[in-house]
C-alpha cells in the first residue's frame, strides 16, 4: 500500500471507526505530504500578503514553505495515519495485575479553534487485562500522535482512551490531562494563570478506590531525581 496516497477506507479503524473521530473530509488522504505542502504555501503567502508583509524580504521569503512543511510534518503529523506509532503487543507473561501508570508524558497539542498550542501533561493509567501489555514508550507515543492534530482537549483525552483500551485489550483504562491553551493565555482572555483539566475513567477505573489510587499515584512525587 502506497502510504502517501492512503485513502479514507484504506485507513480503515483509525479514522473511521474509532469512537471519537477527528472530523475529516472522505478525501482527506487523496493527497501526499507535498502536494499539501504545496497548497498550503500558496494559502499563507496569501494570508502574509493581506496582513501587508513584504514577501521578498530576505527573512520573511521562505515563511510560507516554512509554515506549510511545519504545518504537514510537524505539528498536524498525526493527521496522517502513516505516523500512527505501532504499539507492539507482549505477552504479560509476569502476570502483573496492578495498576500501572505513566505519568507526566508532555502533551505538545494545537487547539483547533485557533491554531494555538496547548501545553500540558497527560497522565494514563491501565490495568493489564492478564493478556497483553504494551511497551512503556508506546504509551507516550500514542498521546503524541493524537496530540499532534487540530484538536480540542477533549476530544484528545477521548482518542487516547480509546486506543488504549484497543492495544491493551482491556476496558480499564484512565486518561487524565491537564494544559495550559495560549489562545486563552496570550489572546482574548489572557488569562496566563489558567489550566485545563479533562479526565476520562473506563472499566475498573469508574470504582471510586480505584480512581482514588490513581490519582494518588499521579499526584504524589515519588520520582528518583
Ligand atoms: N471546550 C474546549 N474549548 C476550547 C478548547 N480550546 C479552545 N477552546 C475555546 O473555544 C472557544 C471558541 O470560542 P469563540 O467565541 O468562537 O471564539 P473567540 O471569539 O476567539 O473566543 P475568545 O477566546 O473568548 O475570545 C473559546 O472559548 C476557547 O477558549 C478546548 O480544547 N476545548
Ligand atoms: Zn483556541
Amino acid at each position: 500500500m502506497d502510504l502517501d496516497k492512503i485513502t479514507a477506507e484504506e485507513i480503515g479503524e483509525d479514522h473511521i471507526s474509532n469512537g471519537v473521530n477527528t472530523p475529516l473530509r472522505d478525501d482527506a488522504f487523496e493527497k501526499t505530504d507535498e502536494e499539501k505542502i504545496e497548497i498550503i504555501q500558496e494559502h499563507f503567502a496569501e494570508i502574509m500578503h493581506a496582513l501587508g508583509l513584504d514577501l521578498t524580504d530576505d527573512s520573511l521569503k521562505g515563511t510560507p514553505y516554512r509554515v506549510a512543511k511545519m504545518y504537514v510534518k510537524e505539528i498536524f503529523e498525526g493527521l496522517n495515519p502513516k505516523n500512527k506509532p505501532v504499539a507492539r503487543q507482549f505477552n504479560n507473561n509476569y502476570d502483573y495485575q496492578g495498576m500501572l501508570v505513566e505519568k507526566n508524558i508532555q502533551v505538545t497539542s494545537f487547539c483547533e479553534h485557533h491554531f494555538l498550542p496547548f501545553i500540558g501533561k497527560a497522565h494514563v493509567g491501565y490495568i493489564s487485562s492478564g493478556k497483553k501489555v504494551i511497551g512503556l514508550s508506546k504509551i507516550n507515543r500514542i498521546v503524541d500522535y493524537y496530540s499532534r492534530r487540530p484538536q480540542v482537549q477533549e476530544r484528545l483525552t477521548l482518542q487516547i482512551a480509546d486506543e488504549l483500551q484497543e492495544a491493551l485489550e482491556t476496558d480499564d483504562v484512565a486518561v487524565f490531562i491537564d494544559s495550559k491553551h495560549l489562545c486563552v493565555s496570550t489572546r482574548g482572555i489572557k488569562d496566563q494563570s489558567s489550566s485545563t483539566i479533562t479526565a476520562e475513567y473506563r472499566g475498573a477505573f469508574q470504582n471510586e478506590d480505584t480512581q482514588q489510587k490513581f490519582i494518588d499515584y499521579i499526584t504524589t512525587n515519588t520520582e528518583i531525581q
